[in-house]
């Protein structure tokens, strides 16, 4: 390797302020603020956090096998956390939760999710110094403000503390801010000469936009399902629509739900349909 400069900003702050806008753009994609707000219908409720979790499946699937190839390369080997971080484990256990034993014949893996995790396999085999930044962008980001959505996901769902909840469960990280700070040493610790390092600032900021584009077909699958009340009230006049937009989205989502929640499904949207009559 050609002669190392250390930078004078640290690695975790340069990747911090590169990635600041995609963090703010990734924060108010739809799917992220229907979340935060809870601004969308029980449907809605039921499925996107079923479908999020398929498509994590795959891009963890594929970080956590690229991450375990490389462990012992030289810009992987300091932020290579296995016991700590790993995912796939936890997400298989969640769909298994949700979809029983046969969970791995109903998921249902979107485009950007498959590109996602094509990239993190290209850089595992061409470029393992970029995993850093792949692994910051999910790790760091489960750690911060994915703690905040577990909280949510576990309301919506009515889940008691720790069923179907382990993706955002970090039960060898026993303070996430102190292992956040352990977390950037380390990132700060590899050794990289500048083109490397503006290579890792690239990919990181590639990395957000991946998740956005998943994100955002996420939510264009979602968004033939009714979202309020309110628009159910709107759509009075065309209430024949509704009930085929309602119905092709239960159609959609049956073959990933568990059979309880289809008939809860089944429920809300004879219950949408009939308010949609009422008024
Ligand atoms: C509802 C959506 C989100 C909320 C509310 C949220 C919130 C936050 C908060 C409060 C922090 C802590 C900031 C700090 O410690 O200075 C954070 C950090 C972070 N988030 Fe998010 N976030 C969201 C979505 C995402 C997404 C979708 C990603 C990437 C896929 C992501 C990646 C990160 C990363 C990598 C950090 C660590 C930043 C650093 O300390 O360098 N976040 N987020």
């Amino acid at each position: 390797m050609e002669t190392v400069e250390k930078s004078q900003i640290e690695l975790s702050e340069q990747i911090k302020a590169a990635t600041k806008d995609s963090h703010v753009r990734a924060e108010n994609t739809e799917l992220m603020l229907s979340y935060q707000r809870g601004r969308v219908s029980l449907l809605q409720l039921i499925t996107s956090p079923l479908l999020l979790l398929c498509s994590l499946y795959k891009i963890y699937e594929a970080l956590e096998e690229a991450l375990d190839t490389n462990a012992s390369h030289e810009a992987v080997a300091p932020i290579y956390f296995p016991q700590e971080l790993s995912r796939l484990e936890s997400i298989g256990k969640d769909l298994e939760y949700f979809y029983g034993r046969s969970w791995r014949e109903k998921m249902t893996v979107p485009a950007a999710t498959l590109r996602y995790a094509q990239r993190l396999r290209e850089v595992g085999r061409d470029h393992p110094e970029y995993l850093v930044a792949h692994a910051y962008t999910r790790y760091l980001g489960d750690l911060s403000g994915g703690q905040v959505l577990g909280r949510i996901t576990q309301k919506s769902l009515g889940l008691k503390s720790g069923e179907g909840l382990s993706f955002f469960s970090f039960p060898g990280v026993s303070s996430p801010n102190l292992f956040k700070q352990l977390y950037r040493s380390r990132m700060n610790s590899i050794e990289l000469t500048e083109e490397q390092r503006s290579g890792v600032l690239q990919e990181a900021v590639t990395a957000f936009e991946l998740n956005v584009q998943v994100f955002n077909e996420l939510q264009d699958s979602l968004s033939c399902v009714p979202d309020t009340e309110n628009e159910m009230r709107q759509r009075h006049t065309q209430h024949k629509q509704s009930t085929a937009a309602a119905c092709e989205a239960l159609q959609s989502s049956s073959s990933l739900m568990p059979r309880f929640l289809r008939t809860l499904l089944g429920v809300f949207v004879v219950l949408a349909v009939g308010a949609v009559y009422a008024f």
